[in-house]
């Protein structure tokens, strides 16, 4: 371990890394956990913590600069600071605080807490809320790890005659999904530019041998993938790729990546790479949620003695205080769409009066695939009408991402919503994790999610970066019970402002009211929808709703009444027997059992090749014949942010389709499901797994 230490960082640093860990072991257990860090980041003057900490007793800061090792480093906020004792390399400093470049000042809390322990080579889990800067919290330190590795020639980088190599891989990232690998990628390059050390990826849906080509003939020191393309690239001898001196694994979205969908191909992973018998690594985990269940996973990963960094306090809901949260109970499913147009328009209402408002840029997410496509085809429908175009709300893009789309689909959705000014992004839980599209005023969670830690994650696309948001969650009645249980103690307050979620449906509407007006422009926006697409969404639907509602005959017939009120379907979709009995449900549910017929005499169906209505080839669906698949706060708080010389800163803060065999779930990221969840997960079909 010494050795490998001297051999990575030098001997100072192994003389530090061989101090006893028990001071800081010690107090972390001693200490409520958000301090704990500190005592890890070398805390050297009271001065330092009282401006960096001022929720930190005098008391307790005295034991802790008591206990503290006199030799250790002062805690460093400002990433000019950096420079100092040569601990961070002078291009990546530049690129981070230069104004062309990425023009950040201060560190965030959670990057001051854990750039040390980092470059001093500890095992690190890292829990810090939504936006708050964790990407560069362990990238600095890792590039800087790299150059500091005495083995890693960057003399010859760039030379034709004398690249580096696809074995040279000295730092490996994991991510959930491909935008968030090529997110990480971007934000990897540009702290890098000018050092010479090369950045790589690894993402399925892309082009592999393209990709493969790149790696082999630039080289790589840094590789960000995807858990399946990671696989498949390590574990073929032929690609040439390979880490036989890796020093850092960094899972990002740890949590997600330990769950049951992915845990397999990382732990493969993880075999694929030297032995940490034989070669040192360390390993980084870092995310916004860390549920008890995957801790077991996280202490059998790390090394014994590693460090948990939570900047996340115990008794403090880990969503941002400061982003109002919102719950509006809709009085049928059919109601959520007409919902989210009236708050876009009164938001766009209120800036035409006059207020200082923000362009209306929101996520819109939806728990299965097929709800996401009909909406936002709706939406797009609505947003060419004439009368559409002509008003203030012309410029709104609408726009859709989820795992059905090809890959090139969603880089370019993800995209064009990143330069997007104002508009709606409809998504699957694709875009849940990581995902740093700037200025998102507003997340609307349709449905209940699936559990507490994708509600923390989808809501964190908002508040970042020292920007206000806004959260709202639009829920049935019928889905109280399991909102409670689901996602715990949550700041939401009830909203009654927005009329159409209360509106009655069924009634005709005249667009003398502006309720009518907001209900018949989605009525006409859902006509342009296509049959199947429609049965789809409500077979996608049907997993998710029997999970939700307090019984399932009131999802059956809430998703009846969203398909024949809100969609203007004839005839509601047949469930065949085995579906119907898969899922324990009967007539008397409301359900309408068939053989799929009515819909192909109808069109909702589609022969072959499409995933989500009916199908007449491979059974996969539960249909008779084949089937669907188918934070901070301004000032002191250094959970936050400041960009350039702004000190007081911001802080900034599956859809597997239809059941088990069938069916349609918002997706959650490259790859399967996670803790299994019968009203999900026994429910859908593969869509997750094509990542
Ligand atoms: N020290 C800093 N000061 C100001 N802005 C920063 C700082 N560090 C990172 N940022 C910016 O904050 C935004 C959010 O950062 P990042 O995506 O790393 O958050 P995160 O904590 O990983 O969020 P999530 O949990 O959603 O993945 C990015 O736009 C990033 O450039």
């Amino acid at each position: 371990m010494m050795l490998n230490t001297v051999r990575r960082f030098g001997v100072s640093h192994a003389l530090r890394a061989t101090t006893p860990r028990s001071v800081s072991t010690r107090l972390a257990t001693q200490l409520p956990k958000w301090q704990a860090p500190l005592t890890l980041s070398s805390i050297a003057t009271p001065r330092s913590l009282h401006s960096s900490f001022p929720r930190m007793s005098a008391a307790t800061a005295e034991a802790i600069i008591e206990e503290t090792e006199p030799s250790k480093p002062a805690m460093i906020t400002e990433f000019a600071d950096l420079a100092s004792g040569n601990l961070i390399h002078n291009s990546i400093i530049k690129n981070i605080i230069q104004p062309d470049r990425m023009n950040l000042k201060t560190m965030t809390e959670v990057q001051s807490l854990t750039l040390h322990e980092i470059v001093k080579g500890d095992d690190i889990l890292a829990q810090a809320k939504t936006g708050t800067g964790k990407t560069l919290a362990f990238l600095v330190p890792t590039l800087q790890n790299i150059l500091n590795d005495p083995t890693v020639d960057l003399s010859r980088v760039g030379r034709r005659s004398a690249r580096t190599g696809p074995s040279e891989i000295r730092a490996l990232i994991i991510s959930p999904t491909r935008e968030l690998a090529e997110q990480i990628a971007v934000e990897a390059r540009k702290a890098a530019f000018g050092t010479g050390l090369i950045v790589q990826t690894a993402v399925g849906g892309t082009q592999k041998r393209a990709g493969l080509a790149k790696i082999q003939q630039e080289g790589c020191h840094l590789l960000i993938g995807t858990p399946g393309r990671l696989k498949d690239i390590l574990s073929d001898p032929w690609t040439g790729v390979s880490a036989p001196k890796l020093n850092t694994l960094i899972l990002d979205e740890a949590d997600r990546l330990l769950d049951q969908g992915f845990a397999p191909d990382v732990e493969e992973i993880q075999g694929l790479l030297p032995s940490p018998t034989k070669v040192d690594r360390q390993t980084l985990m870092f995310s916004a949620t860390v549920p008890r269940e995957v801790m077991q996973m996280v202490r059998q990963t790390l090394k014994p003695n590693f460090k948990h960094v939570n900047t996340v306090r115990e008794d403090e809901v880990p969503t941002h205080v400061r982003v109002p949260q919102k719950l509006v109970y809709t009085r049928g499913l059919e109601n959520s769409l007409p919902a989210l147009l009236e708050l876009a328009q009164n938001w766009q209402a209120r800036r035409d009066n006059g207020e200082q408002l923000r362009p209306f840029k929101a996520i819109a997410y939806f728990n299965s695939t097929a709800e996401t496509k009909v909406s936002a085809d709706a939406f797009n429908a609505i947003a060419r009408s004439p009368e559409f175009r002509k008003s203030s709300m012309a410029n709104m893009r609408m726009l859709e991402i989820n795992s059905r789309l090809t890959q090139a689909l969603r880089t370019r959705s993800a995209d064009n919503f990143r330069k997007a000014r104002e508009g709606i992004l409809f998504s699957s839980d694709v875009t849940a994790r990581g995902m740093d599209f700037p200025d998102v005023t507003h997340v609307v969670q349709v449905g209940v999610p699936r559990d507490r830690e994708t509600y923390i994650h989808r809501l964190g696309r908002t508040a970042r970066a020292g920007k206000e948001g806004e959260g709202w969650l639009f829920m049935h009645r019928a889905e109280q019970d399991v909102y409670r249980k689901r996602l715990g103690r949550l700041p939401l307050k009830v909203d009654a402002e927005l009329q159409s979620a209360d509106a009655d449906l069924s009634q005709t509407f005249s667009n003398d009211t502006p309720v009518g007006q907001i209900v018949n422009k989605v009525t006409e926006g859902l006509a342009q929808c296509d049959g199947a697409t429609k049965v789809k969404s409500y077979m996608g639907q049907l997993g998710t709703a029997t999970g939700n509602f307090n019984t399932k005959r009131e999802a059956i017939q809430a998703l009846n009444q969203m398909f024949t009120i809100g969609y203007k379907m004839q005839s509601l979709p047949e469930l065949s027997p085995r579906l119907t009995q898969q899922m324990g449900l009967n007539r008397a549910d409301g359900v309408s059992m068939g053989d799929g017929s009515r819909q192909r005499r109808e069109g909702g169906f589609s022969r072959g090749g499409d995933r989500g209505g009916f199908s007449r080839g491979g059974d996969r669906s539960g249909f008779s014949r084949g089937g669907d698949r188918g934070g901070f706060s301004r000032g002191g708080d250094r959970g936050g942010f400041s960009r350039g010389g702004d000190r007081s800163g911001f802080s900034r803060g599956g859809d597997r389709g239809g059941f088990s065999r069938g069916g349609d779930r918002g997706d959650r990221g490259d790859r399967g499901s996670s803790r299994p969840r019968r009203s999900f997960d026994d429910s859908f079909g593969d869509d997750s797994f094509r990542f």
